[in-house]
C-alpha cells in the first residue's frame, strides 16, 4: 500500500533505526518518520541541513556574530549545509540606510562568510545579501542577492530576487522594496550540493508557483525561500505557502526566517522550517533566534515522484508550458 511505503509505522522506525532513540535526537525540532526510509541504510548516513533563525538589526558586525555562532553550532552537530535568512547581513530603518550599509559581493562582509565556510567546512546559503551590483554607480540601487558558498568559501551561485515586495497591508508597515532594490533579471539553474540539487529563491518569490515549477522542472530537489516575512501575512500564509510549494513540486522546501523585532519599525514572523516533498513539516523553529535541523532523503523524494507522477500528468496543451524555464 502506498501509505505504508511513504509513512512507515513508528514501530518499524525504531526497529530499523534503534539509534534514533538517543537523546541527541532532540536537536531535530520535528523529525517524523526520521526517516525510516532507511529500509536498507541508516538515516544517519543522510545529509543533515541546518536552518538558522536570527533577528537582524542595522548592526552588521553584531549580526555576523549571531549568524556565525549558529553556523558553528550547525557544523558541530554535523550539518553539511547551513541556511541563513533574507537580510542576514542587516535590516535597516529606511531605504537610505539600506543603501548606505550595502556592499559588493567582493566586500568585507562576504569575505568574513568565506572564512566562516572554510573554518566550519560546510556550505552556506546566504539567503539575501544587500548587494551593490555592477550597475551600482548608474542606478544607486542594490540587488537582493541569494549567495551560495561551498565549503571552501567560493561563490558557486547567485540569484537576485526577481519578485520585489511592494505591498501595503493594513496592520503592517508598508513595504516598498523597489525603492532601494532592482529586480533580478533571471532564474539561476539548480545547483548540486552535498544535500541535493538546490533551487534558489527569496521570500516573496514563494507567492509565485511559476518560479518553483520552473526550478523543479530544471531539476531542483530542494527549494529555498530565505525570508523576512511580515507579522500580518506570517500567521495566515507562511506555512501554507511553503507546504503547497513542497507538495506541488515534490521538492524539499527549506525556509530560514528572520524573527522578532529588528528596530522600532519592523518585526518578523519567525517559524523557520523544512518541509519534505510529501508536505510534512520535518523541522521547525518557533519565535526566537535558534536553529533546527533535518535530514534530506533523496531516495524518498524519488520514490514519491514515482508513486505520484504529477510532472508526467501536466497538460501544457491546455494551459501552456507554465513554469518551464526560458530556453
Ligand atoms: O528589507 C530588507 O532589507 C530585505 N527585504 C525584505 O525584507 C523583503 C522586502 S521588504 N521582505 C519581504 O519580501 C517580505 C514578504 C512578505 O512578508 C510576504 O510576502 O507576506
Amino acid at each position: 500500500m502506498l501509505g505504508s511505503i511513504i509513512r512507515p509505522p513508528h514501530q518499524l522506525l525504531s526497529l530499523l533505526c534503534p539509534r534514533l532513540r538517543i537523546p541527541r535526537l532532540s536537536v531535530f525540532c520535528a523529525q517524523p518518520r526520521s526517516r525510516a526510509m532507511a529500509v536498507s541504510s541508516s538515516s544517519w548516513d543522510l545529509p543533515l541541513v541546518a536552518v538558522c533563525q536570527v533577528t537582524s538589526t542595522p548592526d552588521k558586525q553584531q549580526n555576523f556574530q549571531a549568524c556565525a555562532e549558529l553556523v558553528r553550532e550547525a557544523a558541530r552537530l554535523g550539518a553539511c549545509l547551513a541556511f541563513l535568512p533574507e537580510a542576514f547581513d542587516f535590516i535597516a530603518r529606511d531605504p537610505a540606510e539600506t543603501l548606505h550599509l550595502s556592499e559588493p559581493l567582493g566586500g568585507k562582509l562576504l569575505g568574513e562568510y568565506t572564512q566562516l565556510a572554510r573554518e566550519c567546512g560546510l556550505w552556506l546559503s546566504l539567503g539575501g545579501f544587500h548587494e551593490r551590483g555592477q550597475d551600482w554607480e548608474q542606478t544607486q540601487k542594490i540587488y537582493n542577492c541569494h549567495v551560495l558558498l561551498n565549503s571552501k568559501g567560493s561563490v558557486v551561485a547567485t540569484y537576485r530576487k526577481t519578485h520585489l515586495c511592494d505591498v501595503e497591508l493594513p496592520g503592517q508597515g508598508p513595504m516598498h522594496e523597489s525603492n532601494s532594490t532592482m529586480p533580478g533579471p533571471s532564474l539561476e539553474s539548480p545547483v548540486s550540493t552535498p544535500a541535493g540539487k538546490i533551487g534558489l529563491a527569496i521570500c516573496y518569490d514563494m507567492r509565485f508557483p511559476e518560479l518553483s515549477l520552473a526550478l523543479a522542472q530544471a531539476g531542483a530537489e530542494i527549494l529555498t525561500y530565505p525570508s523576512a516575512f511580515g507579522s500580518v501575512t506570517g500567521p495566515a500564509h507562511w506555512e501554507v505557502l511553503l507546504r503547497a510549494r513542497a507538495i506541488e513540486t515534490q521538492c524539499y522546501v527549506v525556509a530560514a526566517a528572520q524573527c522578532g523585532r529588528h528596530h522600532e519599525k519592523r518585526a518578523s514572523y519567525g517559524h523557520s522550517m523544512v518541509v519534505d516533498p510529501w508536505g510534512t513539516v520535518v523541522a521547525r523553529c518557533s519565535e526566537g533566534p535558534g536553529l533546527c535541523l533535518a535530514r534530506i532523503d533523496l531516495s524518498y523524494l524519488r520514490q514519491l515522484r514515482q508513486h505520484l507522477p504529477v510532472f508526467q500528468h501536466r497538460r501544457p496543451d491546455i494551459y501552456g508550458s507554465l513554469g518551464h524555464p526560458p530556453s
